[in-house]
């Protein structure tokens, strides 16, 4: 396995001059300014391999971006240590530029006036990429993304799903081996969500591409990356898979309990069926005719011991299990600071 990635505590530090307010505070401010800082990444040590698929999520303001543009040689670290592909970013930036492709959700790289096709032969040029490599590479990528309905449109003209397919041709017509995306869904609907994550895990099983994407959007991270860098205040707190944090962070699973309809449970003055004798670590929800909703810990109870005790006093005739969304999951974390305090142990 080759390492594409490879940070050892990385860091960047803002220095931001403080205006003062009015006239003579103006003054002040050029004449003895007040400088504060800001740790917008904070000892990130990370190792990403050829191949892999990452998603890197964090709060507003976690470091995310900061990150990102350390990575492709736009920001200069303070401090620590970074490799790509090889390369160290801000000496080798022209290198790096030809291995690497960026995709932003909120900006293009494509000339808003120009009809699709003719931003992809203009970045021919800029690549400088043979003509028949980019021949080549515009057909698969025109069938992969199915651009030709909207290829002769002038970018201006396009909606944003058919711009963002536009920007992720455009980010590999170079054929780059490390592509990566900030926020490639942001304000698509879910058809165009779709076809985008679609066409990112092609771009991964067929030619190989490590990805390396931010978002909010937890359905990328669960369709795209069975790896998930969550960062906040500018530290890694975790690494791992989605399941895994689930597992960990996501209290109480729900069992949904279809009884045999002539049986009758009997109720409190909340119309809460009581279920005498009920293990401990389950809760009764609520209920609605034959269906009862439970909950319980993942830790207090295996699923199947309460299916087995449910049905050894209840005529069962169907049981359905329901996870933790990880949306409300992650909320959890970044609300609560649950992983924060665990770091601060
Ligand atoms: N050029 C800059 N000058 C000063 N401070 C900055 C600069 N860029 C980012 N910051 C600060 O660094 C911190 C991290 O910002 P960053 O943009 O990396 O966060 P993010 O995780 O990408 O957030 P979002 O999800 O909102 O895009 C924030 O406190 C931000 O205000």
């Amino acid at each position: 396995m080759t390492v594409l990635i490879e940070a050892k505590g990385l860091q960047k530090t803002f220095r931001i001059t403080k205006r003062r307010t009015g006239f003579l505070g103006g003054v002040r401010s050029i004449v003895d300014p007040e400088v504060r800082s800001v740790e917008a990444v904070r000892d990130l040590s990370l190792s990403i391999q050829q191949g892999e698929m990452v998603g890197l999520i964090g709060p507003n303001g976690a470091g995310k971006s900061t990150t990102i543009k350390m990575l492709t040689g736009i920001l200069k670290p303070t401090a620590g240590h970074l490799q790509v592909a090889g390369l160290n970013p801000i000496q080798q930036r022209r290198s790096l530029a030809a291995r690497i492709g960026v995709v932003f959700g909120q900006r293009t790289q494509l000339w808003w006036d120009l009809p699709l096709i003719d931003s992809l032969q203009l970045l021919r040029h800029l690549y400088r990429v043979p003509e028949i490599r980019h021949r080549e590479n515009l057909a698969q990528l025109r069938k992969m993304l199915d651009l030709d309905e909207f290829i002769d449109t002038p970018v201006r003209q396009l909606s944003l799903g058919q711009r963002m397919r536009g920007d992720l041709a455009a980010a590999l017509l170079h054929e780059p081996e490390l592509l990566y995306l900030d926020e490639p869904t942001i304000g698509l609907d879910v058809i165009a969500k779709a076809r985008i994550r679609e066409a990112l895990l092609a771009l991964n099983t067929k030619r190989g591409t490590t990805l390396l994407l931010t978002t909010h959007d937890m359905d990328d991270i669960e369709t795209l990356c069975p790896r998930m860098l969550i960062i906040d205040h500018g530290q890694k707190l975790y690494d791992g898979t989605v399941t895994a944090i689930r597992e960990r962070f996501g209290g109480e699973r729900t069992l949904i309990a279809t009884l045999d309809s002539a049986s009758q449970l009997p109720g409190n003055q909340q119309n809460v069926p009581i279920l005498p004798d009920l293990p401990a670590g389950v809760q009764v929800l609520s209920s609605d005719g034959p269906t009862l909703v439970l909950s319980f810990g993942r830790e207090t109870m295996p699923a199947h011991e309460l299916v087995a005790w449910l049905g050894a006093r209840y005529p069962l005739r169907d049981v359905t299990f329901q996870e933790p969304e990880v949306e409300d999951v992650i909320r959890r974390i970044y609300e609560e600071g649950l992983l924060l305090k665990e770091k601060a142990l």
